[in-house]
C-alpha cells in the first residue's frame, strides 16, 4: 500500500503526443494495480495516485489508450514510477508509437534473458510480445537470389516504429524536392548545352563543394589520386594485395618488360589488384533508345616505399577464348589513352561501390539484422537493448530505395549504365559472394592483403572503431549477461535469432561462414560486433565519400555511352562522347549530392538519447564506449590536420548509429 508517482516522457516532436485518455496498471511481483485514466499524454506529464494493495517489486508497467472519437497515435518514450518500497525509482522504457486500444506491456528495464527470470515472472511477456512482432515485422522479397527486406513496398507499409519522424520526414522530403526542382529548371539547359570539353562538367560542379571535392577536380587525371581512391577514397573495398599475377592478365608479345616490373613487385609483396570481374557480362542499360556501356576491368597497382598506390596496367575486359588478348592500358601510354582507360575504371568503380559495397553491404545486411533482430528477441534481452539503437530509419531509407533508386523506372534505369535490369544481376552475383568474413574488418583486410598498410587510412580507422565497438562495447555488456560459454548456448532466444538472420534473412548463408548457433561468449560478441560494426561504420565508410569523389563526375561516371576502347588513339572527344551527357550528369550529380550530404537529423555512433538499459553497469559501459569514440574522434582530428588528404569517413562524429541515408 502507498502512494506512487508516476512520471510519463513523451516524444519531444510535436506530433508525439495524443489528447487521448491513457489507462495505467502497475504489475508488482504480488499482484497488479489498475490505475484508471489519468492520462492524456499531450499535457500529462506526471500524477501522483494512492494504491490500496501491496505490489511488491514493481515489474511491469501495462498501459492502453482509449479513443472515444479520435485514435491519435502517442509516441511514448518511458514510464517511470517511484513507490514506496526501497527499489527507488523504476523506469519502463518504451521509445515506441502507442496506437490504436490494445493493451501494451513495458517490462521494468534491466536486461533479462530467459535464465536471468527463474520464476518465469516474464515469460510470458516474451512470447507473447514475439508473437506479436512476428506479425507485424514480416519478411518481403524484392527479387530472387537477394537477401531479404522488410515487407512493403512504401513507407506507410512499415512498422509505425519504423517510419521517419517528421524531422526526418520534412528534412528528407523537403531536401529532396529541392534538389529535384534545381534538377528540373537547371536540367532544361543540359539539352541545349553540350559537353565539348572535359572542363565543361564544370557547369554542374557544385557550389558548396567539399575542399576534397575540388581536390579531385584538380587532380582527377593524376595517378597517384587514382590509386589513392583504391585505399581510402567512396569504395575501399575492392583493393586487395596480389598472391600471383591474375590468371586473367594474359600479357601480349612486347610487353616482357611489364611482366619484369609485376613479378618484381609481386615478389617483394608491393603488388596490389582491383579486379571488377564481377561486372563481366552484366547487361548494360538502354537509355532513351541509346545503348550504354559495362566494362569488367583488371587494374594492377605498385604500393610504394611512400605509401602512394600507382597502377601499372589496366586490362578493361577480360580475355576471351577464341579472341587476341585484350590490349592492355600503361601509364606510358598517350595521355589520352590512358586518361580513358582510368574513366572506364572508374565507371566500373562506381557500379560496384553503389550497388555491392554500399547499398548490399551496408544497407541491405543492416536491414536484415533489425528484421530478424525484431521478430527473434524481445525488448527484454540484452541483445535486443544493444541492438535496438542501430536500427533507426534503416527499413524506411531502404523501402525508398527500393522503390525509387533501383525499382523500375528509377534511378539506376534513368542515369546508370548498369540500370534496367544490370544491377539486379550485380547484386545477386555479390550476394553470391557474400561472406561473413568480408562484414567483419579484422578478417577482411587481413584477407585483403591490407593490414599493416600506413596509407590505408580506412584500414586503420576501421579496425581501431571495430576494436572499440568489440572490445568496450559489446564485450563489456554481453560479460554482463553470460557468465559463460554455456548461457550462450543455452539461450534459446539467441540461438533463434542467429539461425532466423543467417537461414532466413540472408538466405541460407552458412556456406559463406556465417553462423546458425552460437557456441561461445566470443563468438557471439564477434557476431555481434558485425551487426553494430555493418549498420555504422560499413555503411559510413561507404557512403560519405560520394560527395567528395562523385561531385567531379568525371572521376565517378554513372554510365559510360561509348564502348570500351579498342585502340590508343584517343582524343579528348572520344573521352566527353564516352561519359554521361550533360543531363545524366546532371541527374546523377543531383541523387548523390542529395544522398551523400551531411544529414542535419542525426544521430553520431554511440550518442542515442534512449535509455534501454536500467541500472548502473550497462550505463556504465555505454560512458566507456563513448569515452573511447571521443577518443578516436580526436585522434583523427589531429591525424588529418597534418595529411595532404584528410579521411573523415570512420570518424566516430561522422559516422552514423544507423543507416538513415
Ligand atoms: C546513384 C546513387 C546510388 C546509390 C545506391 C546506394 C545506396 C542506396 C542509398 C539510399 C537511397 C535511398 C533513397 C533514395 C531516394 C531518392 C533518390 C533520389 C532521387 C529519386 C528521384 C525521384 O524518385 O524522383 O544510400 O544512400
Ligand atoms: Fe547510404
Amino acid at each position: 500500500m502507498g502512494k506512487y508517482t508516476v512520471r510519463v516522457a513523451t516524444g519531444n516532436l510535436f506530433l508525439a503526443g495524443s489528447p487521448n485518455l491513457v489507462q495505467l496498471w502497475l504489475v508488482g511481483e504480488h499482484g497488479e494495480a489498475d490505475l484508471g485514466k489519468h492520462l492524456r499524454p499531450v499535457w500529462g506529464k506526471e500524477f501522483e495516485i494512492d494504491v490500496p494493495l501491496h505490489l511488491g517489486r514493481l515489474l511491469m508497467v501495462k498501459l492502453r489508450k482509449h479513443n472515444r472519437l479520435l485514435s491519435v497515435d502517442w509516441f511514448c518514450k518511458w514510464i517511470s514510477v517511484q513507490g514506496p518500497g526501497t527499489q527507488g525509482e523504476v523506469f519502463f522504457p518504451c521509445y515506441r508509437w502507442v496506437q490504436g486500444h490494445g493493451i501494451i506491456c513495458l517490462p521494468e528495464g534491466t536486461a533479462r534473458t530467459l535464465s536471468d527470470d527463474p520464476q518465469n515472472l516474464f515469460k510470458k511477456y516474451r512470447e507473447q510480445e514475439l508473437e506479436e512482432r512476428r506479425k507485424v515485422y514480416r519478411w518481403g522479397s524484392w527479387k530472387d537470389g537477394l537477401i531479404l527486406p522488410i515487407a512493403g513496398n512504401r513507407q506507410p507499409d512499415l512498422p509505425r516504429d519504423e517510419r521517419f519522424l517528421e524531422d526526418k520526414d520534412l528534412d528528407f522530403s523537403v531536401s529532396l524536392a529541392k534538389a529535384l526542382k534545381d534538377m528540373a529548371i537547371k536540367g532544361t539547359l543540359d539539352f541545349i548545352n553540350c559537353v565539348k570539353r572535359l572542363e565543361d562538367f564544370k557547369k554542374i560542379f557544385p557550389r558548396g563543394k567539399t575542399a576534397l571535392a575540388e581536390r579531385v577536380h584538380d587532380s582527377w587525371k593524376n595517378d597517384a589520386l587514382f590509386g589513392y581512391q583504391f585505399l581510402n577514397g567512396a569504395n575501399p573495398m575492392l583493393l586487395r594485395r596480389s598472391s600471383r599475377l591474375p590468371a586473367r592478365l594474359v600479357l601480349p608479345p612486347g610487353m616482357e618488360d611489364l611482366k619484369t616490373q609485376l613479378e618484381k613487385e609481386l615478389q617483394a609483396g608491393s603488388l596490389f589488384e582491383v579486379d571488377f570481374s564481377l561486372l563481366d557480362g552484366v547487361k548494360p542499360n538502354v537509355i532513351i533508345f541509346k545503348p550504354q556501356y559495362v566494362a569488367a576491368p583488371l587494374v594492377m597497382l605498385k604500393l610504394q616505399p611512400d605509401g602512394r598506390l600507382l597502377p601499372m596496367v589496366i586490362q578493361l575486359q577480360p580475355p576471351r577464348y577464341g579472341c587476341p588478348p585484350p590490349l592492355l592500358f600503361l601509364p606510358s601510354d598517350p595521355p589520352m589513352a590512358w586518361l580513358l582507360a582510368k574513366t572506364w575504371v572508374r565507371s566500373s568503380d562506381f557500379q560496384l561501390h553503389q550497388l555491392q559495397s554500399h547499398l548490399l553491404r551496408g544497407h541491405l545486411i543492416a536491414e536484415v539484422i533489425a528484421v530478424a533482430t525484431m521478430r527473434s528477441l524481445p525488448s527484454l534481452h540484452p541483445i535486443y537493448k544493444l541492438l535496438i539503437p542501430h536500427f533507426r530509419y534503416t527499413m524506411a531509407i531502404n523501402t525508398l530505395a527500393r522503390s525509387r533508386l533501383v525499382s523500375e523506372g528509377g534511378i539506376f534505369d534513368l542515369v546508370v549504365s548498369t540500370g534496367s535490369g544490370g544491377h539486379v544481376d550485380i547484386l545477386q552475383r555479390a550476394t553470391a559472394c557474400l561472406t561473413y568474413r568480408s562484414l567483419c574488418p579484422p578478417d577482411d583486410l587481413a584477407d585483403r592483403g591490407l593490414l599493416g598498410v600506413k596509407s590505408s587510412l580506412y584500414g586503420q580507422d576501421a579496425i581501431r572503431l571495430w576494436g572499440i565497438i568489440s572490445r568496450r562495447y559489446v564485450e563489456g555488456m554481453v560479460g554482463l549477461f553470460y557468465k559463460s560459454d554455456q548461457a550462450v548456448k543455452d539461450d534459446l532466444e539467441l540461438q533463434a535469432w542467429c539461425r532466423e538472420m543467417t537461414e532466413t534473412g540472408l538466405q541460407m548463408a552458412q556456406d559463406r561462414g556465417f553462423p546458425i548457433s552460437l557456441e561461445s561468449r566470443a563468438q557471439l560478441c564477434h557476431f555481434v560486433t558485425m551487426c553494430i560494426f555493418t549498420c555504422t561504420g560499413q555503411h559510413a565508410s561507404n557512403h560519405l565519400g560520394q560527395l567528395d569523389w562523385y561531385s567531379w563526375i568525371p572521376n565517378g561516371p554513372g554510365t559510360m555511352r561509348k564502348p570500351p576502347p579498342i585502340s590508343k588513339d584517343v582524343t579528348e572527344k572520344d573521352i566527353v562522347d564516352s561519359l554521361p551527357n550533360l543531363h545524366q550528369a546532371h541527374m546523377q550529380k543531383t541523387v548523390t549530392d542529395f544522398l551523400g550530404r551531411r544529414q542535419p537529423v542525426m544521430v553520431a555512433l554511440g550518442q542515442h538519447e534512449e535509455k534501454y538499459f536500467s541500472g548502473p553497469e550497462p550505463q556504465a559501459v555505454l560512458r566507456q564506449f563513448r569515452e573511447e569514440l571521443a577518443a578516436m574522434d580526436k585522434e583523427i582530428e589531429v591525424r588529418n590536420a597534418v595529411l595532404d588528404l584528410p579521411y573523415e569517413y570512420l570518424r566516430p562524429s561522422m559516422v552514423e548509429n544507423s543507416v538513415t541515408i
